[in-house]
C-alpha cells in the first residue's frame, strides 16, 4: 500500500511541476481542473500580502488530484456497470430507454450540447433509470461524519467525537421509505422527480447532501446519460449464463463475480 502510495505521489508530483512550469511561462491555458487548481493557488499567492497559508500546497493538489480521480472515476463506472446489468434483467426497460434515445438522437453521436438543448427532459426514461439504479446500487453505501462538539441528533445527545454513520444502502432499501415494491426495479417511482419519490424529504442522498454534496453529481449524470446513450444506439446486451448475481463492497458497490454480458451489435 505505501509503495503504490508513493508512486502515485511522485507521479502526480512531476505533473504537477511539470503543469505549474508550463503556466508561469503561459504556455498553456486553464484548459482543464489540474491547471486551474495550479493556477487559482499561484493567484492567492500572488495576490495575498502574507503568503503563508494561502493557496495550495503541491500535497494538497496531490490530495485534490486522488480525491478527484477515486470520486469522478470508480463512482460513474460503477453506476454504468449497474445500470447496464439491470437494464440486462429488465429487457422491457432497456427497450423503452432506447426508444427514447434513438427518438431524441437518432443515430447520431449524443453530446453535451444535444443534451441541453433537449434540456434533458426528453431523456426523462433514461433519468428514471439511473435514478433506480443509483436507490438500488448505490456506489458508496456508507458515508461518516465525526461529531466535533457535543449536539444533539433527533432526541439522542451525541458527545463530541463520536462517528456517525449514514446507510445509504439501507435506506435506499428500506420498505418504510419506499414502499412494498423497495427490492423491484421501478424506475416510474421516480417519474415525479426525487422528491416526490418517497414521502420524506431526505430519503435519497446517493450524491450526500448538505455542504458536502458530491460537487460532480450534475457531470456525473450527463457523462452517464451519454455513455448509455451510446450503448442504447449501438448494442442490445443481455446477461451471460455464467453471470452470478451477487452485489458486494469492496469499497464501491461491485459484482463479486464480475459483471459478464453479452452485446449484441444492432
Ligand atoms: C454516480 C456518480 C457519483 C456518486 C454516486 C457520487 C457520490 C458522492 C458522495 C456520496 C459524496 C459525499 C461524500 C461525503 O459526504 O462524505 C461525494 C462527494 C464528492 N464527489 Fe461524488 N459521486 C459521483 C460522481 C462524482 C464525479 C463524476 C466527480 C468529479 C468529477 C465527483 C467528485 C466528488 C468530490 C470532489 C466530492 C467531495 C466534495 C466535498 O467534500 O466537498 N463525484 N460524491
Amino acid at each position: 500500500m505505501k509503495e503504490i502510495h508513493d508512486e502515485i505521489g511522485t507521479l502526480l508530483r512531476g505533473m504537477i511541476e511539470k503543469r505549474e512550469k508550463a503556466l508561469k511561462l503561459g504556455e498553456v491555458d486553464n484548459e482543464d481542473l489540474l491547471s486551474v487548481l495550479i493556477d487559482s493557488s499561484l493567484k492567492e499567492i500572488h495576490e495575498h500580502k502574507n503568503p503563508k497559508n494561502v493557496g495550495l500546497s503541491i500535497d494538497e493538489i496531490i490530495e485534490e488530484c486522488k480525491l478527484f480521480y477515486f470520486a469522478g472515476q470508480e463512482s460513474t463506472s460503477t453506476l454504468l456497470l449497474w445500470t447496464i446489468v439491470l437494464l440486462s434483467m429488465h429487457q422491457e426497460w432497456q427497450e423503452r430507454a432506447r426508444e427514447e434515445v434513438l427518438h431524441a438522437f437518432g443515430r447520431s453521436k449524443p453530446d453535451f450540447d444535444g443534451l441541453s438543448r433537449l434540456k434533458i427532459v426528453s431523456s426523462i426514461k433514461v433519468t428514471m433509470i439511473l435514478y433506480e439504479v443509483l436507490r438500488l446500487y448505490p456506489p458508496f453505501g456508507l458515508l461518516t461524519r465525526f461529531t466535533y462538539k457535543e449536539m444533539k441528533l433527533g432526541g439522542i445527545t451525541l458527545p463530541s467525537g463520536v462517528l456517525v454513520g449514514l446507510p445509504i444502502l439501507l435506506i435506499n432499501h428500506d420498505r418504510e421509505v419506499w414502499g412494498e415494491d423497495v427490492e423491484e426495479f421501478n424506475p416510474e417511482r421516480f417519474s415525479g422527480g426525487i422528491s416526490k419519490a418517497t414521502k420524506y424529504q431526505f430519503s435519497f442522498f446517493t450524491f450526500g447532501w448538505g455542504p458536502r454534496i458530491c460537487i460532480g453529481q450534475n457531470f456525473a449524470l450527463i457523462e452517464a446519460k451519454i455513455a448509455l446513450a451510446m450503448i442504447l444506439q449501438h448494442f442490445s446486451f443481455e446477461l451471460s449464463p455464467s453471470y452470478v448475481h451477487a452485489p458486494h463492497v469492496r469499497i464501491s458497490l461491485q459484482p463479486q463475480y464480475g459483471a459478464q454480458i453479452i452485446f449484441h451489435k444492432l
